[in-house]
């Protein structure tokens, strides 16, 4: 089964699983990886052209999307510039039960592939009421609350500067107006309890969401320069007063495709 796959070497599968996509893709190096999250989808079209499109499921190692209605695909996509992306359209996340071997496998696949940058989007609650559902905001820093980790036995991995300053820099030449902060993992699949945001408020929380942590640490480990760029598209509980319809997120979300997916095809061109 995929676990056991995963289960016998993580290295070995995530070699196993850039050989399958280098054979299929027709691409042997890759050069930027792109996790697309919550709100992200279209921003593969911006990004270059699709080159290859591949089920998530036949990749080695990949297990079909548990999100419905989410496409489990990964997509060889060439810029303008003649870089290579490769979009993983298939996240595992931790709430799935499947390990974090699965959660970082299409991380340490992407560093196998040739990656030397990795850009982690997702959809995160907000606790700063400044910004509205639809704002995307540069993670800076991440705080995990999983108690987990990626890694396993004696690799002390230093998180210093984990979030590219050189990345953000680049977005804020992009885009000068977005805002920065502090992205809180935490387990799921429940969302927080208004006590909860509270907690995650005061230890230094300004995005809470289910992913994005420990898929960072494994791209470090894995040796490559890290980016993360979240889409608010909920205020977190008990942030706004009036509890906010879903109907409203939605939209928001929908309503900010176009501008925060010509914003990561702009920082990516970079
Ligand atoms: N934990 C957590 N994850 C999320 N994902 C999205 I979209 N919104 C939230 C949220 O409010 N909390």
């Amino acid at each position: 089964s995929t676990t056991d796959f995963l289960n016998t070497d993580p290295f070995a599968a995530a070699r196993a699983a850039a050989d399958y996509i280098a054979e299929e893709t027709g691409v042997d190096r890759h050069d930027t990886a792109l996790v697309l999250g919550s709100g992200w989808g279209e921003a593969a079209d911006l990004v270059g052209e699709t080159t290859a499109t591949l089920s998530a499921e036949e990749v080695p190692g990949f297990h079909a999307p548990a999100v419905e209605g989410h496409v489990g695909t990964i997509r060889s996509v060439l810029t303008k510039e003649g870089k290579r992306a490769l979009v993983l359209g298939a996240r595992t996340h931790y709430y799935e039960g499947k390990g974090v071997r699965a959660v970082v496998h299409g991380i340490r696949t992407a560093a196998a592939a040739g990656c030397s940058t990795l850009v982690l989007t997702n959809g995160c609650g907000g606790l700063n009421e400044a910004w509205a559902p639809g704002t995307p905001v540069l993670i800076r820093d991440h705080i995990n609350l999983t108690a987990a980790s990626p890694l396993e036995g004696a690799t002390f991995v230093d998180l210093t500067d984990l979030y590219s300053p050189r990345i953000r820099g680049l977005a804020r030449e992009v885009d000068p107006t977005l805002d920065e902060g502090v992205y809180a993992q935490f387990p799921g699949p429940h969302y927080e309890t208004p006590a909860e945001v509270q907690y995650a408020k005061r230890i230094g929380a300004d995005l809470i969401g289910m992913s994005t942590a420990l898929e960072a640490i494994a791209g470090r480990h894995a040796g490559m320069e890290v980016f993360g760029i979240s889409l608010v598209t909920n205020l977190a509980a008990g942030i706004s007063p009036q509890p906010l319809s879903h109907q409203e997120v939605i939209e928001s979300g929908q309503a900010a495709g176009p501008r925060i997916s010509r914003l990561l095809a702009d920082i990516i061109a970079k």
